[in-house]
């Protein structure tokens, strides 16, 4: 495979440098006595070092020259700003020095804007987002656009709001609302901001600024108030109701948020600040956002905000100077689950589509299945009834391929079978246009098997959704060494439109997600046949962070995909499969999972999966075959080897993944997990943790458990490489060729 992989820290240094230029904030001092402030960062105003030293600069000047009465404060190019610049965060995790991190809070907004001698005003625009809502409600009034985005989504970085924040949006919009927020990082509309208080007016973007230095002479000339948020309390309430609302928060984010410590860290700040005062806030604000900034969670969840990003940049496909083809039309083959699932997400994203099935029945029920998809989201209140009508309208089923002529892509969705989709491809590219898409859907099969019939092997691709289809966010594209790059910008392109995170990864048995988790099952089965409790092991997982365990997912999945796809790995890694007769004996005892309510759990209506101890004479009759239990006995382990008894081996194939250059960059694998596989993102992804706990760790253990169990835990050569070189997972490959050479010099 091509030589891909690229470094994320590397990649946004080099466009940091390049944009260096454009990072300044500007002074103009008008006829009326309002000098006006503006911040430049493309693209999203940031606030960057230089931006803070550019700020205390122009304030210190604005309060310094006689013609100035009042400072008006606003963004370049229709944005106030989206925050502290996060590449600081990066830097600091690089290093391990905090010192990396500016004082604004008490310098910059506190001193320089709060307690200014003339007055501001903060002219917001498009979004104030984190580190730029705080500096703007430090500012003495604001005025918004229509539609402009509030929020302070910090805790979603694994920090929380650092400028202030956690004092100064109680203090304006009222203790529930502004937990509410901070906890859900959910940003408001400056339209609800007005009617809540945080915003003074709304005025039409083309008055903004000519409305907000009116507002600030006339808060110079005493016509308007002149308010400091930190000395507000008329909005806090009495200390017990405050104490009723903090302590409903902690309970609810015990539950929600249970590994996350930045929650309680933000509700114990802003307690602080109602009890002592908001000054005093600040200040534990100051000293608790510090420690938060080192915590692994911060690490994880900033890791993933880059990287999140740096999956729309492919080497030799975004960089090439290609223009995406406009995807008008596009025929999906096959309406079960899957088919009548992408089907939904394209009309969604209103792209006509062409439902294919061989029979009217099969027809009927898949239109029937993206009816249901499109109405649950009415009914969830998560599309409007206008928009549905207007999706709806947009399928249409067919049985033949004539309506194929003018599709611009198709999407193969039938079962797993080489031949189908061979005689499938053959004839597609007979009906469609030269020019038209050849996708498939396929989860584990070779792609290069898939298309073999075809000569036009460069428009064969992988669009791989994950199930539901037209909920989860991850699109897996699939590209052989034909693809065109082309073909991928436009398959990159449709799944940004519909709203998915396209992630670009190489072909091969299971891709880069399936692959790289096909090890977490089995893991569980072999632990299950060492005698482990499984309901024990489920238990174990979710706490760590999954939304369920391996085996009440294997319920969840169906037994019969189980089956299908264990043969896949079965065949492709027969070195490392490991057997386990539950899966079948289960299927034999009348148990198909959640499908027939009954599996390693009892699933009844309206309530939650109970663990079924009839499951347990099945589990033995398994074990008496597998045979495993080292002196017959069930082993004897900590709930920490247990999990890393099952995602060790995850890491170690993932590791594989790496070095065969199946994904772009070890954080495309990240996103990757976290989106498909629900990899919890405060762990940063699966190669991202991996690196945390450490490679030397992870291969000691792997080997040790190889030796001692099954060599289904035999570590990889990459893992084996990295841990004995001191290279983390992550780096590019060639800092591993690097490395080992140093090592050997
Ligand atoms: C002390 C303080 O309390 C701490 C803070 O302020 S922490 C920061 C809080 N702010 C945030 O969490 C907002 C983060 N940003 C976002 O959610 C989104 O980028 C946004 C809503 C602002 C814009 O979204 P969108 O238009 O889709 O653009 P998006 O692709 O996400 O970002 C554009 C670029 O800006 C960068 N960017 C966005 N916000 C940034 C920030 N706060 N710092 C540095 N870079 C940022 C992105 O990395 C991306 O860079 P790239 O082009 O090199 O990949």
């Amino acid at each position: 495979m091509k030589q891909w992989a690229s470094n994320l820290s590397d990649l946004y240094t080099n466009k940091k440098l390049a944009k260096m230029a454009e990072v300044i904030v500007t002074m103009e001092v008008g006829s009326d006595g309002v000098a006006l402030i503006t911040i430049s960062n493309p693209p999203v105003n940031a606030l960057a070092l230089p931006i803070l030293a550019g700020l205390k600069e122009k304030f210190a000047e604005a309060m310094r020259r006689d013609d100035v009465k009042a400072v008006v404060l606003t963004g370049k190019n229709g944005r106030f700003s989206g925050g502290f610049d996060i590449n600081v965060f990066l830097k600091v995790h690089q290093t391990g020095d905090i010192s990396h991190l500016p004082d604004v809070s008490v310098e910059l907004v506190c001193n320089t804007l709060e307690d200014a001698k003339k007055p501001i005003v903060a002219a917001v625009q498009g979004l104030a987002l984190g580190g730029g809502l705080e500096v703007v409600m430090g500012c003495h009034a604001r005025i918004a656009a229509p539609r402009t985005q509030l929020g302070l989504p910090e805790l979603s970085l694994g920090v929380m709001p650092g400028f202030g924040g956690t004092q100064r949006l109680p203090r304006l919009l009222g203790l529930s609302k502004a937990i509410d927020m901070m906890l859900t990082s959910k940003p408001i509309l400056s339209e609800e901001g007005q009617k809540l208080g945080l915003i003074d007016a709304i005025v039409p973007p083309q008055d903004l600024l000519k409305m907000s230095r009116q507002w600030a002479l006339d808060i110079a000339e005493a016509r308007k108030p002149w308010v400091r948020s930190l000395h507000r309390t008329d909005k806090i309430g009495s200390l017990s109701e405050a104490r009723e609302i903090i302590k409903k928060a902690r309970q609810l984010a015990k539950r929600t948020a249970p590994n996350m410590p930045q929650h309680q860290a933000c509700l114990d700040v802003i307690e602080e600040g109602i009890v002592h005062g908001g000054y005093a806030g600040v200040l534990r604000e100051v000293k608790v956002f510090n420690e938060l900034v080192l915590s692994d969670t911060a690490k994880g969840l900033i890791h993933i905000f880059f990287a999140q990003r740096a999956i729309s940049k492919v080497p030799k496909v975004t960089d090439v100077g290609l223009k995406p083809r406009a995807v008008k039309k596009v025929a999906v083959i096959g309406g079960g689950l899957m088919g009548s699932g992408i089907a939904t997400a394209l009309i969604l994203g209103n792209i006509n589509v062409v439902l294919k099935e061989v029979n009217s029945e099969y027809l009927q029920k898949g239109i029937k299945t993206i009816e249901a998809n499109v109405r649950g989201l009415v009914a969830r209140k998560k599309l409007a009834q206008a928009q549905a009508e207007k999706a709806l309208s947009m399928i249409k089923g067919v049985l033949d391929y004539s309506e194929f002529r003018d599709v611009d892509m198709v999407i193969e969705a039938v079962i797993e079978n080489v031949p189908l989709k061979q005689k499938i491809f053959s004839e597609i590219e007979r009906v469609c246009s030269p020019h038209c898409i050849l996708a498939t859907n396929t989860s584990t099969i070779d792609l290069n098997l898939v298309g073999e019939k075809i000569k036009s092997q460069d428009r064969v691709i992988g669009a791989h959704f994950f199930s539901p289809a037209h909920v989860m966010p991850l699109l897996e594209i699939v590209r052989t060494e034909k693809t065109s790059a082309q073909v991928i910008l436009d398959l990159m392109t449709v799944g940004k439109i519909i709203k998915k995170a396209p992630v670009v990864v190489g072909n091969c048995t299971g891709f880069a997600v399936n692959r790289t988790f096909f090890p977490y099952t089995q893991g569980a089965q072999l632990l299950l046949h060492l005698g482990v409790d499984i309901f024990r092991i489920d238990r174990l997982i979710s706490s760590f962070g999954l939304p369920m365990g391996p085996f009440q997912l294997q319920d969840l999945a169906g037994y019969g995909v189980a089956v299908a796809v264990g043969k896949e790995f079965a065949n492709a890694f027969p070195d490392r499969t490991f057997w386990s007769p539950i899966v079948d004996l289960l299927i034999k005892s009348g148990r198909n999972g959640k499908n027939n309510g009954k599996g390693y759990y009892l699933y009844e209506k309206g309530s939650k999966p109970k663990p079924d101890p009839q499951v347990f004479p099945i589990i033995q009759e398994a074990n008496r075959q597998v045979n495993i239990m080292p002196v017959g006995k069930p082993i004897t382990i900590t709930d920490q080897e247990i999990v890393e008894m099952i995602l060790f081996p995850v890491v170690n194939e993932a590791c594989r993944v790496l070095e065969e250059e199946v994904v772009v960059r070890a954080s495309d694998l990240d996103v990757a997990s976290v989106l498909g596989m629900s990899f919890p993102s405060y762990r940063g992804g699966i190669v991202f943790w991996g690196d945390l706990v450490g490679a030397k760790h992870i291969y000691a253990s792997l080997k040790k458990w190889s030796e001692k169990y099954s060599n289904f835990y035999k570590p990889s050569r990459f893992l084996e490489e990295r841990a004995k070189n001191g290279v983390p997972l992550s780096a590019p490959l060639s800092a591993s060729a690097s490395s080992s050479s140093r090592a050997r010099l």
